[in-house]
């Protein structure tokens, strides 16, 4: 049992996503407590950013390695806390580790520039710039349950490497394996206060930390609500958000529909549906749509559902409200006429892979996300009209399109109102060094490796006039 020891008065149980096992507590800090850790963060930023780049390297380096040699340690944890199946849990520490380690390998590459005063009309040879990167003090990291450590770290890693300090407020479903990451940082010989974990509920203390004065940028990974209202109370400090999805496979009359079932299916119900990026519709041309219905559904009914422990693909979602808001899209959309080819079965939070098919427009499955196993199949007769609906709705997360011709393929593409599109393949963020961005209420600013270095730096110029 893991116990996150700082002096806070009050604690809060974490227990198993299945099995209600208690796995242990995280502090649940009050006001003065963030203010303390945040001007500690404070502090610690001035020394930080004054260590050698190379520095900075080689301590993520050590905490690269430390993580990777936790992997199935940390990985039991993460598999029991927000209940994804044992082998991808252990893959998340490994990614995680490798993240870090590119981030230390591009922090390094990362350099200002030199501007010339005469490249300018009227501008003289005399005056040069030199545009170096400066942190920005203070990052506030704030991360979802889905990827406790992933989506934690990828925030985390790079504000160290640009010479941010961090504070970190982890998802409270995941706490403990966020904890469990820390521990490994601070075991490196970074200076303790450079990285503050703050734990608590998001609601009682995430105002505070997100208005605080010390705290000089933010990065969220969620809920579209959440981040929308973040941004709103930011006050005049970067913000980058990662936020929901309803990325729609696009399939065209020439696809490969094997491939394209088998890439569907894969994306869309890995981890039970809940990451952003999973696909959650399917646009596809008529002609085509029964064989493509039949083909996916061949594929649903062949996923392993259980426990995490059995290494199940579709295992019981977050809670029982996440679990009750997918089978009320499943019920409304049966209400309302969509047939249901395979699933709505339902063991507690456990919502057997189900897919529907001939979803239209007015049921809310089309245009919510439902954050779990449920997968839409929406019939469209006219080419422009895959476009057209793919583009209604609120998020703009990616789209995958799937067609033997290059060339139409690169036109829906242009069209589509995303951040990323995806030929012929699932939607995903990885490789983790890709810019990684939302379009629409699906973010805000642009992460990936490079990208999320950027974004905790700002320029500072410095005028020769010789
Ligand atoms: N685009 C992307 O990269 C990703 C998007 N997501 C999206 O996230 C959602 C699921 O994740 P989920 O964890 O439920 O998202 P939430 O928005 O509920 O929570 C995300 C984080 O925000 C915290 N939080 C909650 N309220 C506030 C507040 N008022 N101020 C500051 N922080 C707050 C939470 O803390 P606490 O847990 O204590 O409430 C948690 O740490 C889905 O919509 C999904 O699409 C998820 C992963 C990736
Ligand atoms: O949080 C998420 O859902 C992730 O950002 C998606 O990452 P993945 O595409 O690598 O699963």
């Amino acid at each position: 049992m893991l116990t996150i020891s700082v002096t806070v008065t009050k604690e809060k149980e974490v227990y198993s996503v299945t099995g209600n096992e208690e796995l242990g507590s995280f502090p649940l800090y009050s006001q003065e407590e963030v203010d303390h850790s945040i001007q500690k963060a404070n502090q610690a930023q001035k020394k930080w950013a004054k260590t050698e780049v190379y520095k900075r390297a080689d301590i993520l380096h050590d905490w690269a390695d430390r993580l990777a040699a936790k992997k199935e340690q940390i990985g039991e944890m993460i598999s029991k806390e927000v209940g994804k199946n044992r082998s991808s849990a252990v893959k998340e520490v490994v990614r995680t580790a490798d993240l870090i380690r590119y981030t230390a390998e591009e922090g390094c590459r990362i350099h200002g520039d030199m501007l010339r005063g005469d490249s300018f009309r009227g501008g003289s040879s005399k005056k040069m710039a030199m545009v170096e990167r400066e942190p920005l003090g203070v990052v506030l990291a704030i991360s979802p349950f889905n990827y406790p450590v992933n989506l934690a770290a990828s925030k985390i890693a790079p504000a160290l490497m640009a010479g941010n300090a961090v504070v970190f407020k982890p998802a409270s479903q995941g706490a403990l394996s966020g904890q469990l990451m820390i521990e490994a940082l601070l075991e490196t010989e970074l200076h303790h206060d450079t990285v503050q974990c703050i734990t608590g509920k998001g609601s009682e203390i995430g105002d505070f930390l997100v208005t605080h004065p010390q705290v000089s940028m933010i990065t969220f990974t969620g809920s579209t609500a959440t981040g929308q209202s973040i941004s709103k109370k930011a006050n005049m400090i970067p913000v980058v958000l990662e936020l929901g999805g309803k990325d729609p496979a696009i399939v065209l009359d020439d696809a490969d529909l094997d491939l394209a079932a088998d890439q569907i299916v894969s994306g869309a119900f890995s981890y039970s549906g809940q990451r952003c990026t999973a696909i959650k519709r399917v646009l596809v041309d008529e002609k085509v749509a029964d064989k493509l219905s039949e083909k996916i559904a061949q594929k649903v009914d062949g996923l392993t559902v259980g426990n995490p422990e059995d290494d199940a693909v579709v295992t019981p979602l977050i809670d029982p409200n996440a679990a009750d808001f997918v089978q009320g899209l499943i019920d409304d959309a049966l209400q309302n006429g969509a047939e249901l080819v395979t699933g709505n079965k339902r063991e507690g939070n456990l919502i057997y892979p189900t897919l529907l098919d001939h979803v239209l427009p007015h049921m809310k499955v089309a245009w919510e996300e439902p954050f779990g196993p449920v997968l839409p199949i929406i019939r469209v007769q006219d080419e422009a009209d895959l476009v057209s609906i793919a583009n209604e709705s609120d998020y703009g997360l990616q789209a995958s399109v799937f067609t033997a011709n290059v060339q139409k393929a690169m036109d829906i593409g242009a069209k589509l109102n995303v951040g990323s599109v995806q030929y012929n393949a699932k939607t995903e963020r990885g490789p983790d060094h890709f810019p990684f961005l939302g379009a629409k209420n699906s973010g805000l600013g642009s992460q990936g490796i490079r990208r999320s270095i950027e974004s905790m730096t700002r320029d500072k110029l410095f005028v020769l006039n010789m």
